[in-house]
Order: C-alpha cells, then sequence, then structure tokens
C-alpha cells in the first residue's frame, strides 16, 4: 500500500492542470487544436480518442515534455515547461524509458535519485512501488528479461517512487494482464481517494467509466469533457463506446 503522505501537498489546491487554448502543430497538420481544459485536484481523468487523436501529444504538454505552438499549460499553478516541476509529478510514458541493460532495481535506483530519494526512503519507496506492480520477486533482474507487461509495471512503479500528488499516465495497463490489471486500478482507486490526481489515457472503455470525468478527443479536437454518466445521458447512450460514436467519433478508440 501506498502511505497516506503520498496525497500531501494536494489538498486545498487548485486546478492540478489548466490548459488554455493549446494548439500543436506537426508540420503543416495541426494534432491539437485549441483545446482548453481544466482537471481539478483531486480528480480521476481520463482522456479517450481513437489511435492518432492526439492523447499523447495533449499528456506530452501537459507534463512539459514538449512544447505547445500556441496556448498555455499551467500544472499546479505553474507554467510549463518547467524543469523543477519534474519531481511534483509522477508520468508513464507510452513507450517505456527503461536502461534495458540495467536491473529493474538499478533503474529504479536511477530514478529515485533524479527524484532526490536516497538511503532509508528510498529503499522502502522502491519496495512499495515494486509490490503494487507485483514485480518484488524480480527486483534483481535486467529488465531485458523482462515481458513487454512488466516493463509496462516496472514504468508504472517508478513514475509512484516519489509519492506524487499528481500523476499522469499514458496508457497504464496496455499489455497487462486482465488479473493484474484490476489490482493496478484498485490501487489507482485508492490513491484518488487518498486526494492523488490522476490523469490517464486510455482505449479501455470500463476503464473510462472509472473515471470521474472523461475527455473525449476526435482529430485533434475536444468533443465532450464530462461525466461518464452525463456523457451517456447526453447522447442517450447506454454505453460510452455508443456515445463516443454519437459525438462523432469515426473510429473506435
Ligand atoms: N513528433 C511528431 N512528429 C510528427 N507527427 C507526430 C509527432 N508526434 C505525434 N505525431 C502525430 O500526431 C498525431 C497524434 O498522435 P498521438 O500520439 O498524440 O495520438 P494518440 O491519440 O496518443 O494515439 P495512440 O492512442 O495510438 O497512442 C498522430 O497522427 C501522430 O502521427
Amino acid at each position: 500500500m501506498i502511505p497516506q503522505s503520498l496525497s500531501s501537498g494536494m489538498s486545498g489546491a487548485g486546478p492540478a492542470a489548466e490548459l488554455q487554448r493549446i494548439t500543436r502543430r506537426f508540420g503543416h497538420r495541426t494534432v491539437l487544436d485549441e483545446i482548453s481544459l481544466t482537471v481539478a485536484s483531486g480528480e480521476l481523468f481520463g482522456l479517450l480518442g481513437p489511435s492518432g487523436s492526439g492523447k499523447t501529444t495533449l499528456v506530452k504538454l501537459i507534463t512539459g515534455i514538449d512544447k505547445a505552438d500556441a496556448g498555455s499549460v499551467r500544472m499546479l499553478g505553474e507554467l510549463m515547461p518547467k524543469l523543477a516541476m519534474l519531481q511534483r509529478f509522477g508520468y508513464m510514458a507510452q513507450a517505456d524509458a527503461l536502461y534495458s541493460e540495467l536491473t529493474a532495481k538499478e533503474n529504479l535506483v536511477f530514478f529515485a535519485s533524479l527524484y532526490g530519494l536516497s538511503g532509508a526512503r528510498r529503499n522502502d519507496r522502491i519496495h512499495q512501488s515494486m509490490e503494487i506492480v507485483n514485480l518484488l520477486d524480480h527486483l534483481n533482474k535486467p529488465v531485458a528479461a523482462y515481458s513487454g507487461g512488466m516493463k509496462r509495471r516496472l514504468s508504472l512503479a517508478i513514475s509512484l517512487l516519489h509519492e506524487p500528488g499528481l500523476l499522469v499516465l499514458d496508457e497504464p495497463t496496455v499489455g497487462i494482464d486482465p488479473v493484474l490489471r484490476q489490482s493496478i486500478w484498485k490501487e489507482l482507486t485508492a490513491m484518488r481517494e487518498r486526494g492523488t490526481t490522476i490523469i490517464l489515457t486510455t482505449h479501455v472503455m470500463d476503464e473510462a467509466e472509472k473515471c470521474d470525468r472523461l475527455a473525449l478527443i476526435q482529430d485533434g479536437k475536444l468533443t465532450a469533457v464530462d461525466t461518464p454518466e452525463a456523457i451517456k445521458a447526453k447522447t442517450g447512450s447506454d454505453n460510452l463506446e455508443d456515445a463516443f460514436i454519437a459525438l462523432g467519433g469515426g473510429a473506435r478508440p
């Protein structure tokens, strides 16, 4: 379990993320078109959209990994990108950023040092994070010997290391088997209950249902931002998949 302190610093705070008229172009192509969005502190917020709709690009702008061509992004009140913010959120990218020739533990020690963790606290956090993703038995294995799903879980453990009050997860459960997926979701829900803000992208409808609010993205535009229930009600749909299509989603997410 993650200690109570995970959510420290978030209570009573302003929005976790605020995007104002974000536009991102690659060459002549506008991938995100004037997106405005506010994620409240403590929300479990889902970004849902078909492949190529711009979810990862949006996540990269929120975390300051990429910079918008127009508009502004604030995270925890700070204008992004800002290097000092790195220690204040946990980020799990879609492509695992791991050193495959090192063991999982060596990877964790490396990232822990980036987050300023050392000594007993570092060791405790490594243990707790790896316990959550059920990889404790594989701590000393080289990452090169990990399966794709194990690498995803290790990436998730890394994002949890410094007990951030804000987690940004790009498709956290892709390639993870259903049993473990369920236990990871249980943990994410528990974190949210303790006040952690979680922003995640997903293709999976039952995961989207678990979010407090969803932003639906299609072709770089937001087609809806609301609770799953309200999105279904608005479109007269029984399920999110139908709602998504009713809102103009050509391809299924
Ligand atoms: N660095 C880049 N240079 C050029 N085009 C890019 C770049 N990054 C993303 N794109 C394009 O921007 C569009 C949105 O990509 P993005 O990865 O954000 O989509 P996505 O919704 O996350 O897709 P998926 O669900 O498949 O991960 C795609 O058409 C992609 O090819």
